[in-house]
């Protein structure tokens, strides 16, 4: 199952490079069998040639404006927790877990009615927000975890999907045994690379190793998980460093570690293909050794302001060659939407300021065009795929939104701040093309996603 081929016209917005927008306005997108075969200026193109084009430019005398623009990646998702967004009192992460987290997804381990309609739910939202690719957690459970991949496939929506691995120290009615961990694991990377090829040519849905957390995976069952990653190359995911009583009780679990990270990387679990959700309370050592191995960070800004876990030093991790992306983190994090999210990133990030630096404009803070480039590029790093998703580029697959503001939309325009051909000014035209930006980024929502499309399907 590809995508047709056609052509697109429009303008097109990316951010191939961190803190610069890209924009081609009036070109035209050759999509083939769902990947960019050509992208050319209007002018130059013989649309009579052409048939399938599709023209998503505006009138440019008015007061709105359409744009295209890559499809977001949520690098840290829980797909059976999305019936709990925004129920989360006061919580703190370990009571969180107990109270909301853990009894939802038990239930979506054996339910498989009521895990197919949370699944469609989420998959929907999330896809409905733009988010054309996602790192999944799914429950314990392998045929729970087998439905998610399977919808994944279904609807379209780019995944990695994982069985959430929790064999020591959680409640004894959501546990499994070390073996169970183990043969699932093994079974679920042969069975979700068969469901995949049943659909693709080439990889859409994928497996991830997922230990959950320090805390809850035995010291031979981590082992284990990094020997399967390696052997199978299927990547990691699991959370790291997101709250103090956190920390505190991996390093009562694990004396012989240096830090929290030092845990991962002595059973194998901290490569290229990790992909760690939070990295808050990182020390000097854990962030370099996080960049010497060379995974990847999934910033959750939403969640650690719910759930009250703290603020992640993002600059302080891109400074040191650490690859950053966005995550939902739903539950924890309250919105399905990566643009919510990135707003969230930008906004946390003026707090570290805050705190950390003497001067307004200091060097902590994100711009709009920071958590967008983490929105897209920076997730498609993280999860390995930037040779295939994250900015429009020949080969690459259109996975896109299309994004529609002013007239009728949440994101009010005055007809004066429409980029308009007519202005012959280069610094003008763009900075107006920047304002747009940044009200789509502080006041959009999915109802200014009008279409989105995955490796060229529309799923929107
Ligand atoms: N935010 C978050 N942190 C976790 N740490 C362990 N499990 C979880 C989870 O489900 N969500
Ligand atoms: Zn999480």
């Amino acid at each position: 199952m590809n995508g047709s081929s056609f052509c697109i016209k429009g303008h097109f917005v990316d951010t191939p490079v961190l803190g610069k927008v890209r924009l081609r306005t009036n070109h035209i997108l050759v999509i083939e069998d769902g990947k960019i075969k050509d992208i050319v200026e209007s002018k130059n193109f013989d649309t009579s040639s052409r048939k399938n084009l599709i023209d998503y430019t505006t009138n440019p005398n008015t007061n709105e404006i359409q744009f295209i623009f890559p499809g977001f990646v949520d690098t840290h998702c829980h797909a059976p927790q999305f019936p709990n967004i925004g129920i989360f009192g006061n919580t703190t992460l370990l009571d969180w877990l107990n109270k909301y987290t853990f009894p939802l997804e038990h239930e979506l381990t054996f339910n498989m009615d009521k895990a197919e309609l949370v699944y469609k739910n989420a998959i929907n939202r999330t896809l409905s927000n733009g988010t054309t690719t996602i790192a999944y957690y799914a429950t314990i459970g392998k045929r729970s975890t087998e439905l998610l991949a399977k919808l994944c496939l279904k609807m379209g929506q780019r995944a990695f999907v994982g069985k959430v691995c929790m064999d020591v120290n959680a409640p004894e009615y959501y546990s499994e045994t070390h073996s169970e961990c183990i043969q699932d694991n093994k079974d679920l990377i042969v069975s979700i690379r068969d469901m995949n090829r049943k659909y693709h040519k080439d990889k859409f849905v994928e497996p991830i190793i997922t230990p959950r957390f320090a805390p809850v995976v035995s010291k031979e069952t981590m082992k284990c998980l990094g020997d399967l990653s390696a052997l199978h190359d299927v990547p990691i995911q699991t959370h790291l460093s997101e709250t103090f009583n956190e920390i505190d009780l991996v390093m009562k679990t694990f004396p012989e570690c240096d830090n929290y990270t030092d845990v991962y990387n002595r059973y194998g679990l901290l490569t290229n293909k990790t992909v760690l959700a939070h990295c808050i309370h990182l020390s000097e050592e854990e962030a370099s050794l996080i960049n010497e191995k060379k995974a990847g960070v999934s910033h959750c800004p939403v969640s650690n302001s719910s759930i009250t876990s703290g603020e992640c030093r993002v600059r302080w991790l891109l400074e040191k060659g650490i690859n950053v992306s966005l995550g939902t983190d739903m539950s924890g994090g309250y919105s399905p939407s990566i643009l919510k999210t990135a707003r969230q990133g930008l906004l946390v990030s003026r707090h570290v300021a805050m705190k950390t630096s003497d001067e307004v404009g200091d060097k902590d803070k994100l711009s709009t065009n920071e958590v967008l480039y983490l929105a897209t590029k920076g997730g498609a790093e993280v999860l390995n795929l930037e040779d295939k998703i994250g900015t429009f580029d020949i080969g690459k697959a259109f996975d896109a939104q299309l994004i529609h503001l002013g007239n009728n939309t949440n994101v009010d325009l005055f007809e004066w701040q429409v980029p308009s051909e007519n202005v012959d000014n280069e610094d003008v035209f763009m900075d107006k093309w920047q304002d747009v930006i940044d009200k789509w980024v502080f006041l959009g929502d999915d109802r200014e996603t009008r279409h989105v499309w995955v490796d060229g399907l529309r799923v929107k």
